[in-house]
């Protein structure tokens, strides 16, 4: 069974409308399709560290994005994240998401969380599952990182 799916502008992670929302912007570089994401101290869990369940909350928006920004609106089935390093706030982490399979309408995804250093924080293994609807991008933004804080 789908469901349809629609943008008001109420989503956490890119919604402009949402008060509370981190209000990310996403482009393509090459294959990857890319968000910055730069963590404050409301973000954090242990102090200094970001909380991972948003790390991995960023993790899924990207890799939903990947296929929304193609006309492909998805949803999360399943979602694997694995925590390699802490991510400190302040500093800008670049999340990129890159299709691994597509069968159908079942569609295998991967994402990383890259730290200024290079050294990936966080990556993440994603089955979605496309439903009806438009959600395509009318005018992609490009980000940057200094752009793509939540502040
Ligand atoms: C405004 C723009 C915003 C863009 C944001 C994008 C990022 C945000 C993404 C999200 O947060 S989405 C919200 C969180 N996810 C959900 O709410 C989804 C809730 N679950 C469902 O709606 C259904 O369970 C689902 C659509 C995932 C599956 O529906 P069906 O049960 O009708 O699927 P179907 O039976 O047709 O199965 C198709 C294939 O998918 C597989 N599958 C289904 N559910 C699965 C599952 N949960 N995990 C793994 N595989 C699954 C299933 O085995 C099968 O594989 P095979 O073809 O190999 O047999």
């Amino acid at each position: 069974m789908t469901v349809s799916l629609t943008d008001d502008g109420m989503c956490f992670v890119c919604g402009k409308n949402n008060p509370i929302g981190l209000k990310l912007s996403f482009a393509w570089e090459g294959d990857d399709y890319v968000t910055y994401f730069t963590p404050q101290p409301e973000h954090q869990s242990y102090a200094g560290i970001t909380h991972g369940g948003l790390v991995s909350t960023v993790l899924d928006e990207v890799m939903g994005r990947n296929m929304s920004s193609r006309g492909l609106p998805a949803v999360t089935a399943r979602m694997e994240v694995r925590f390699r390093h802490s991510v400190p706030l302040g500093d800008p982490v670049r999340f990129a998401a890159r299709i691994v399979r597509e069968r159908g309408k079942v569609i295998d995804v991967e994402a990383t969380a890259t730290l200024t250093d290079g050294r990936v924080a966080a990556e993440a293994t994603g089955r979605f599952l496309v439903q009806e609807g438009s959600l395509r991008e009318e005018t992609p933004t490009q980000p940057t990182a200094s752009a793509n804080s939540s502040k």
